[in-house]
């Protein structure tokens, strides 16, 4: 029988408790789902649906106490698991840092992902659905009052959103997951202001997080999106069905239907 998701992450974890002092052996394993491996791999994967062209957007995971992270500025979808800066979660220093490289201008932001959330794993995307949403929340064609968050209901890709992200994988009846938002539920997105500086977003993504506890993702107005999830894969499926969402509202907008 295939070894479970569990079952890697576990043996991962001991590999890395065991290789405190040699930085390389953090990202070097056979493992595709090992983070090093895994973030490279998903970085091209989100290139071709353009979520992470011209070195924006990125993905970082956590691994037990460590945050595995991508350099900054760079091709994300030509990375190597060697470019990869680990850090301490708790100490919040760098156990490896590959030379001559910086690491990601999101790191703040991820960080408050896995502080405030307990998440897994934090996906930022630049996809042109995400910013566009964001201009057509701003241009107040919904509510004024909601220029701040998309809300959208009654579309059956909603129920691929967990509550606040920490949804049980249980399947309740109707297909959905336990702990994830039903077809009647509204789903919420808050929408903070775009800064010239990445990581001057933090306090606005930390305030946002706190007075959503629902939300499982910020939208960045003018930027993009960050989406988190327990783990990679509810990550990386919350960010899919958000995407989908967003462009489903972006073409009912232009077909003049109203989606909440
Ligand atoms: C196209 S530059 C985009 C960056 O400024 C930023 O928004 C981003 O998402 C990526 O930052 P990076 O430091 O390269 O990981
Ligand atoms: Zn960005």
């Amino acid at each position: 029988m295939a070894a479970s998701h569990q079952d890697v992450q576990k043996k991962n974890e001991d590999q890395d408790n065991s290789s405190t002092t040699d930085p390389d052996s953090l990202i070097r394993s056979n493992d595709p789902l090992h983070p090093a491996n895994h973030i490279s791999d998903l970085c091209r994967r989100f290139y071709t649906l353009g979520w992470v062209t011209g070195t924006g957007g990125g993905v970082s995971i956590r691994h037990g106490n460590h945050i595995f992270l991508a350099p900054s500025g760079v091709q994300k979808e030509m990375m190597q698991p060697t470019d990869m800066f680990v850090m301490d979660f708790l100490t919040k220093q760098y156990v490896r840092r590959p030379q001559a490289l910086k690491p990601s201008a999101c790191t703040p932001l991820f960080l408050a992902a896995y502080t405030h959330r307990n998440a897994g794993c934090c996906i930022h995307t630049h996809s042109q659905w995400a910013v566009l949403i964001t201009l057509i929340c701003e241009a107040g064609l919904q509510n004024s009052a909601e220029r701040n968050v998309f809300a959208i209901k009654e579309i059956e890709q909603i129920k691929g959103i967990s509550r606040g992200g920490s949804g049980s994988d249980e399947i309740a009846e109707g297909g959905r997951k336990v702990g994830n938002l039903g077809y009647y539920d509204t789903m919420k997105i808050p929408i903070i202001e775009n800064e010239a500086h990445e990581e001057d977003l933090t306090g606005a993504l930390e305030k946002a997080i706190e007075e959503w506890p629902e939300a499982c993702a910020v939208l960045v107005r003018r930027h993009g999106v960050y989406v988190w999830g327990k783990d990679v894969a509810q990550a990386k499926t919350q960010a899919e069905s958000l995407d989908y969402l967003f462009q489903l509202a972006v073409e009912m907008h232009k077909l003049g239907l109203k989606w909440i």
